[in-house]
This record gives structure tokens, C-alpha cells and sequence, in this order.
């Protein structure tokens, strides 16, 4: 069959399926499907036989979008990070949209960047319903509930590749603030394999959604219960928050199921003393006199018993600073110890001999190449060097080339005259090359820059001259260029996406950043990043055996990922001992599995024995079927072993539940 064949057949079967009665049932489509293929004919009058690509928002625009959500986005890093580590190796991107559809942050292996570039799945772009017809971030945001659209169930005929589950993810008060999507472009898998992939998305939902509500009532109590005692404070609690007299303000959707309240309207406004009695007299006793003891208590009115206490929030690290890195100088990050070379390379050999070269050269006019993984630490470093060199007082330019759409990298970089094209700002734009002049330009990720781009800005290296977009003059400009990539520059040549005059150009030295876990200074680190993330206004000890365990993880995000973890750590923990407990370790899939054979156990950086592997759950060969295994399995503990609960918060009937539990023989005792 040829392909217009295909696509002719694609959008007969969605006209005569739509056109087909409300109470018809389909074989192997969702009524949610049918639903949007219904309002994508008849109400946004869209053509399944005719290409259309998602609107993608102009620099500026998006540039305003993701200030606005900034505060949201950082709250939900760790999960965002989290959920990308337990899909890493399965083709999935992780993407988180506003709530119309247009996607502010994704996060994707780079070998699958250009796919999921070339199928418009990009930050900017817009991906609502009525734009693109059927699809997952946008009938989710339509159907106000979790959905998968897999590969033909997408309307557009060139969607129907794809595959994507998303989740909304809801404020305190039940209104859409954010969906989370998981997509993946041309797998081959069966539709049912996608309901893992959805519990999975919905899980990290509802984590992101329960960070949100403490960050929405940081200045309220909150009283955070759970059926099981050792659930109360950990993702997936149950949260009321409450006002001055007791009332109930709000409550997340786990607080609704636990109470089996369907509607919110009826908590909402209701006297904490109606729904636990007397009880309530000793939550609040305890929460004056001993905070944060877990209490019993009786739900009046079904007589169920549950444990919490009432909290009064308090604003965690994440939370403070939520600023835009400003365009033309250093970012607030980059103060004190994070801005000294030297004490960024701390006691590791490695990072001792990087500052030691790159004080050597900074002031040379030689182009530097910071090669390192993810999360090393290539950004402040680049920070620490220009505060380093005799341009300190000039401005600080960053420009990552792979988080912003291929579209938008030309004009960031050489600027605009104004009216140079449709959307252009009035006033126009100097571009990060002039802006850098005369101080220092970091060009973060640079393998990911576009090959055109790439000699454009070769030219302008060689000339130091800008032309801006619809401009005739030229400009001098005085360039000092720092770049830096996790991917390997050599085989981007080989492969020609690359160029290699541009990789001369740009390497005058390259000074190597070693990842955290061949650092010999993580002990040290650990400490470190435990200090600047303690706000608790307390000193906080942390156990040996806590201590043991994050020296013994492969750390595949590095000291982002550290950080990440400290922090939750740090919001966890009630008292002033972090233990393992309120250490919560990603689950390691594929590739980074393979990273913990090797990570250094302490200081002294010996390799760590076989029994002293990190503390990961066995994981099968197919990364989504570990990822499963873990959500009903975490899910099922959470809930009790309660199925009908259970099945209920992964969004999946009871016998789908039971046949996933039989299929990865999850038994009680696990
Ligand atoms: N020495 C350090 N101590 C504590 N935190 C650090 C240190 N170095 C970097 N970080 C933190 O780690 C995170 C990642 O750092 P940075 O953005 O510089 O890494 P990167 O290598 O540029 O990452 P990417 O390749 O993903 O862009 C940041 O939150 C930063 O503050």
C-alpha cells in the first residue's frame, strides 16, 4: 500500500467512525478517541488527510510563557528528571505543557532529539486539540483526564506515528494548571503496552501535583494523613489545607479518594472538628507542642482510620531565587563557593587539574571546550571562569542551542532589526553575540547546534562581524567563547553533523568535567549540597547508612540530580537526622544501570564490591516493564494491597490490575 493509500484509509476510517451513534461500541478504540475525533470534524472542522504542523510561539512569546510557569517548572524538576530516568532507553521524551497544549519544557535522549524536532515535539510548540486534532497533551487538556493516543488513533496523518500518554495535572482547587506527557515516535508496540507508560505518567502527575499543593499553602496548615502510618509524608499522601478556624480550603485528589469523596465541593468549606470529632483536639495539641507526630485518627463518618499531623509548610530550598538567568550578566546561582574555581574543583584530581588549566587560559583569547555530562557542572564552571578573568565586570551570555526550537537559534544569536519578521519585537533584538561583547559567551550544548547555524557562526568567529536578521550593517564584536557539550564532537563529525572547522575553531583546549560518580571528593560534596539545601533553620545530621547510600549511586544526573535529591531529602525530613528513609533514588533503567558497577563508594574511591551495588530494585531488560513493575508495586503498598484503590489511582480496571500483578508476579510479601 502506498502511503497516500494508507492516509486515505486513515481518514475514512475516522469519518465513518465518528459519524457512527453515541452508544456504538467500537472494538479497540476508547470512547475518548472517538469523542475527539467527533470535535476535531465537526467543531474544529480539521482534515485527517491534510498535513498541518503545530503553531510554534515566536522567541519572545515563549520566552514570556516559560517565565510565567518558571516557578512551576523548577518545582517540578526533580519529577520531571525522575520520570525521564525510568523511561531512559525506551525512545520516550518527557514533556510538560501549559494548559492549552504548548509545550514548556521537554527533556529527550539526544540520539532522539531530531525525531522528536522533526514531529514538532518542541518546546514552543502548540499541541491543543483544536490545532492538531487528536493527541495526547491535547485530548487530555479536552478530556480533563489521563489519556493514551497511540501511533493511529491520532487524527493528523502525520501523527500517526506516535504515541503519547499524558496526565493533567490539577491545582489544589481541581483546575488544570499543567499536563505531563510521555511520547515516543514510531514504536512498534501494542496499544496495551501504553497503559504502563500512562500509570507511570499519572504517578509523577499526582507528585508534582502534591509538591504544588504545599507550595500553594505554605502560609496555611496542612493536615497530611494516610491510611498507612508509614505512608504519612511521602509522595501520595492524602492533604487538607486548612484555614485559621479549621476550615477545609482544599484537598488533593488523594485526600478525595482516601475519604471516598467524589466531589470536591463537599470537603471544601466543611469543619475539619465534622469530619475527624474530637480528634481533632489532639492533631492540633500535637502540632503546637510536638511537630510532626504522626497521629491516629477515625473519618466520622465511615469510621475508617487514618494517621497524620498537621503541618505548617515550610518554603524549601527550589523556591527561593526563581529568576530568569538574566540575559547580560551572571546569574544570582553563580555567588560565593559556586563561583571560585577552585573550590568548584574541590578535592577530585580531575576538576582540580580542569580549573587549574582553564585559570591558566582564561585570559588568553583561547577558545574553550568544557566536555562533561549532564548535570557536571559545565554552566557554573563556564560562570566560574569568566568571574575568573579579567572580563569579569562585562556580561555573561549563555545560549543552550538544544533547548531552544531550531527556528529561534538564529535570531537569539545575531539578533533582529526591528520588523524583521512576523512577530518580531518592535524594538528589535541585539542577538547574544553582541550582547556577549567584550565579555564572555557560553554556548552551552553546542553538539546540538543546527549544521547552518554552525557555519554562520563559524563565519562570525573567523570575522568577528554580526550581521542581525534583516539588517545591512555589520557590527564588530569582541568574542570570547566558552562552549560546552556532553556529546561526543568526534563522532558528530563522523556522522557529518558536525563541522569540523568548527570544532577547531571552538577547541583551543578542551578541559574534561568528570561526572559525580568518578568525583573522589563526593563524600565532601554531598555535605556541601546538604548545607546550601538545609532551610529548615535547624542543623541537620545525616546517617551513615543514608550517607552510604548515595556514595554507592551511579548518579546519572549528576549534581543536578544530587541536588534534587538533597532537596527532597531536606522537605522529607521532620526531625534533624536525615535518614535512608527520606532518600529517594530513582529506580535505575538500561544504560544507567550499567554506570553503578563502577561509581566510587567513598573518598577514597574505591570500587565497590558486588554486594555493595547500589540499592535499586531489580529491573528487567525492557525498561518499561521494570517501570511497571515499580508503580503497582509501590502503588499497591500505598494503598494497602487495597485493589479496588489501587487500581483506581493507576487509572486501570481491577482486572487489568490483577493481570498485571499475576504477569510480574508482585506477590504481598515483596
Ligand atoms: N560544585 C557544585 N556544588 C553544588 N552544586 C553544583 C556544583 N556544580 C554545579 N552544581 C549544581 O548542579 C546543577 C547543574 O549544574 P550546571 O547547569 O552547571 O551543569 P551542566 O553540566 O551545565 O548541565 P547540562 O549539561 O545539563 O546543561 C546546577 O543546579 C548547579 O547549581
Amino acid at each position: 500500500m502506498t502511503h497516500n493509500q494508507k492516509f486515505r484509509q486513515h481518514a475514512e476510517r475516522i469519518s465513518s467512525v465518528a459519524s457512527l451513534n453515541d452508544g456504538v461500541e467500537f472494538l479497540g478504540i476508547e470512547r475518548e478517541i472517538i469523542r475527539s475525533w467527533q470535535r476535531c470534524l465537526s467543531d474544529d472542522h480539521l482534515d485527517p488527510f491534510k498535513p498541518r504542523s503545530p503553531n510554534v510561539l515566536e522567541p519572545q512569546s515563549l520566552h514570556e510563557l516559560r517565565s510565567r510557569f518558571e516557578a512551576f517548572i523548577r518545582l517540578s524538576e526533580p519529577e520531571l528528571a525522575n520520570l525521564a530516568s525510568a523511561l531512559s532507553g525506551s525512545g520516550y521524551a518527557v514533556i510538560l505543557t501549559d494548559n492549552k497544549g504548548l509545550i514548556l519544557h521537554h527533556q529527550v535522549e539526544d540520539n532522539l532529539a531530531d525525531e522528536f524536532r522533526k514531529a514538532g515535539l518542541w518546546q514552543g510548540a502548540d499541541w491543543g486539540e483544536e490545532h492538531v486534532g487528536t493527541n495526547g497533551i491535547g485530548t487530555c487538556i479536552s478530556e480533563m483526564r489521563p489519556v493514551t493516543v497511540h501511533r493511529d488513533e491520532h487524527f493528523l496523518r502525520q501523527n500517526i506515528d506516535l504515541s503519547c500518554s499524558a496526565s493533567p495535572i490539577l491545582d489544589p482547587h481541581g483546575n488544570l494548571l499543567t499536563v505531563l506527557d510521555a511520547s515516543c515516535c514510531g514504536t512498534e508496540d501494542s496499544r496495551a503496552s501504553q497503559i504502563h507508560t500512562r500509570a507511570l505518567v499519572v504517578s509523577y502527575a499526582r507528585l508534582i501535583e502534591g509538591r504544588y499543593f504545599l507550595r500553594e499553602f505554605r502560609n496555611q496548615r496542612v493536615l497530611r494523613f494516610h491510611s498507612r502510618v508509614e505512608c504519612v509524608a511521602l509522595p501520595n499522601e492524602a492533604m487538607l489545607a486548612l484555614s485559621e478556624d479549621n476550615r477545609i480550603l482544599a484537598a488533593n485528589i488523594v485526600a478525595l479518594q482516601l475519604l471516598g469523596i467524589q466531589d470536591r465541593n463537599m470537603l471544601v468549606g466543611m469543619s475539619l472538628s465534622d469530619l475527624v470529632g474530637n480528634d481533632l483536639d489532639s492533631l492540633l495539641f500535637a502540632s503546637k507542642s510536638n511537630e510532626g507526630t504522626v497521629l491516629p485518627f477515625r473519618h466520622q463518618e465511615s469510621g475508617a482510620r487514618f494517621f497524620g499531623f498537621i503541618y505548617k509548610y515550610k518554603e524549601p530550598a527550589p523556591l527561593r531565587g526563581l529568576t530568569i538567568k538574566p540575559a547580560t550578566q551572571s546569574p544570582d546561582e553563580c555567588r560565593g563557593e559556586l563561583c571560585n574555581l577552585n573550590k568548584l574543583a574541590g578535592e577530585d584530581p580531575q576538576m582540580l587539574e580542569a580549573a587549574k588549566r582553564a585559570l591558566r587560559v582564561v585570559d588568553k583569547r583561547i577558545p574553550i571546550l568544557l566536555q562533561g555530562e549532564t548535570g557536571t557542572g559545565k554552566d557554573l564552571f563556564s560562570q566560574a571562569m569568566h568571574k575568573a578573568s579579567k572580563r569579569k565586570d562585562k556580561p555573561f551570555v549563555a545560549l543552550n542551542c538544544a533547548s531552544i526550537p531550531e527556528s529561534l537559534i538564529e535570531s537569539e544569536l545575531f539578533g533582529y532589526k526591528h520588523g524583521a519578521f512576523t512577530g518580531a519585537r518592535k524594538e528589535g533584538r541585539r542577538g547574544k553575540l553582541i550582547e556577549s561583547s567584550g565579555g564572555t559567551l557560553f554556548l552551552d550544548e553546542i553538539g546540538d547546534m543546527p549544521l547552518n547555524m554552525q557555519s554562520r557562526l563559524l563565519r562570525v568567529l573567523e570575522t568577528e562581524e554580526v550581521v542581525p536578521l534583516g539588517a545591512e550593517q555589520l557590527i564588530k564584536v569582541d568574542l570570547n567563547i566558552v562552549a560546552a557539550t556532553h556529546r561526543d564532537l568526534i563522532q558528530l563529525i563522523n556522522e557529518g553533523a558536525f563541522r569540523e572547522d568548527l570544532y577547531y575553531r571552538l577547541n583551543g583546549i578542551t578541559l574534561y568535567l568528570p561526572p559525580l560518580r568518578e568525583r573522589q571528593d563526593l563524600r565532601n560534596i554531598i555535605l556541601k549540597v546538604l548545607e546550601a539545601e538545609n532551610d529548615t533553620g535547624k542543623k541537620l545530621q545525616i546517617t551513615p547508612e543514608a550517607i552510604s547510600h548515595l556514595l554507592k549511586y551511579p548518579w546519572p544526573g549528576n549534581l543536578r540530580q544530587l541536588r534534587n535529591v538533597i532537596r527532597t531529602a531536606v522537605a522529607l525530613c521532620d526531625g534533624d537526622v536525615i535518614d535512608v528513609s527520606h532518600i529517594n533514588l530513582p529506580t535505575l533503567v538500561g544504560r544507567n544501570q550499567n554506570h553503578a558497577h563502577t561509581c566510587s563508594t567513598d573518598s577514597s574511591a574505591s570500587k565497590p564490591k558486588n554486594e555493595d551495588l547500589p540499592p535499586v530494585e531489580a529491573v528487567s531488560d525492557n525498561p518499561l516493564r521494570s517501570a511497571e513493575h515499580t508503580v503497582i508495586l509501590n502503588a499497591l503498598k500505598t494503598y494497602n494491597w487495597n485493589i479496588t484503590r489501587t487500581a483506581e489511582a493507576l487509572d486501570m480496571s481491577r482486572n487489568t490490575l490483577y493481570r498485571k500483578i499475576q504477569k510480574h508476579n508482585i506477590k504481598q510479601d515483596n
